[in-house]
């Protein structure tokens, strides 16, 4: 199997296979999103975006990383997610490095968006309708983030052989540029659980698919065998 790990500035072709791998947060907070009963996240662009969503559809949950700011109804925090009733409703997405990697790849035939909590949902889909080539998108620091390609590898080599530990894959994640910042608060938006939450290895049964729906990359969960 042909795997490769890029990041965002490298993708200059359109890939077959995507797997877009952002651990903290957009795909930690995804995933929480639909176990707070989300029925689809929209992936926005930019913020101008996003608000223009949310304008046009005032039911839809806006959510961006960083600091809350106007317009936004909550931030990108798997911690402050958990207690928020999201049943039925329709999130809409803009984060720094993770939304910004799915569109990077909207082209492809399968895109999946994953993270160490929906983990082996993500391989078991790779080994069933991965074909034979696959890329992970690292979308965090230009491709060089550890929590990211640690995640990457370790679906990569799971989907390969289920044996695989995570041991290893969780501690570099652990100790990644990313988990200090948002544990000595440099980042912004942050529950004192945030970092906890997103090396918790499958908490969640189901991998999580983006397609295009009415021109808009739209991420749902998915736990059947046929995307
Ligand atoms: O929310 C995040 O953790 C980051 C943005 S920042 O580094 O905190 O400003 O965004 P993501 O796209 O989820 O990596
Ligand atoms: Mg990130």
């Amino acid at each position: 199997m042909d795997t490769r790990f890029l990041g965002i500035p490298e993708l200059t072709e359109v890939p077959s296979v995507a797997v877009v791998v952002d651990v903290m947060r957009a795909y930690t907070v995804a995933a929480w999103a639909f176990a707070q009963g989300a029925e689809k996240i929209v992936l926005a662009g930019s913020l101008d975006e996003a608000l223009a969503l949310k304008a046009a559809h005032p039911t839809w949950v806006a959510l961006k990383d960083g600091p809350p700011a106007p317009g936004f109804d909550t931030v990108n925090s798997p911690g402050l997610l958990r207690s928020t009733d999201l049943g039925g409703r329709t999130v809409v997405q803009k984060t720094t490095a993770g939304t910004v990697g799915a569109l990077a790849v909207k082209d492809a035939s399968l895109v999946l968006c994953a993270s160490f909590v929906v983990a082996e949902a993500t391989a078991e889909v790779l080994r069933t309708r991965g074909g034979d080539s696959i890329t992970f998108v690292v979308t965090g620091e230009d491709g060089r983030a550890d929590e990211d390609l640690a995640c990457a590898q370790y679906i990569a080599r799971r989907a390969a052989d289920p044996r695989t530990e995570a041991t290893e894959y969780l501690t570099r994640a652990a100790d990644s540029r990313a988990a200090h910042e948002l544990t000595e608060g440099i980042r912004e938006g942050v529950h004192p659980d945030d970092v906890s939450l997103c090396l918790e290895l499958d908490r969640f049964p189901f991998a999580m698919l983006a397609t295009s729906e009415e021109s808009l990359m739209t991420l749902r969960r998915y736990e059947g065998s046929t995307p």
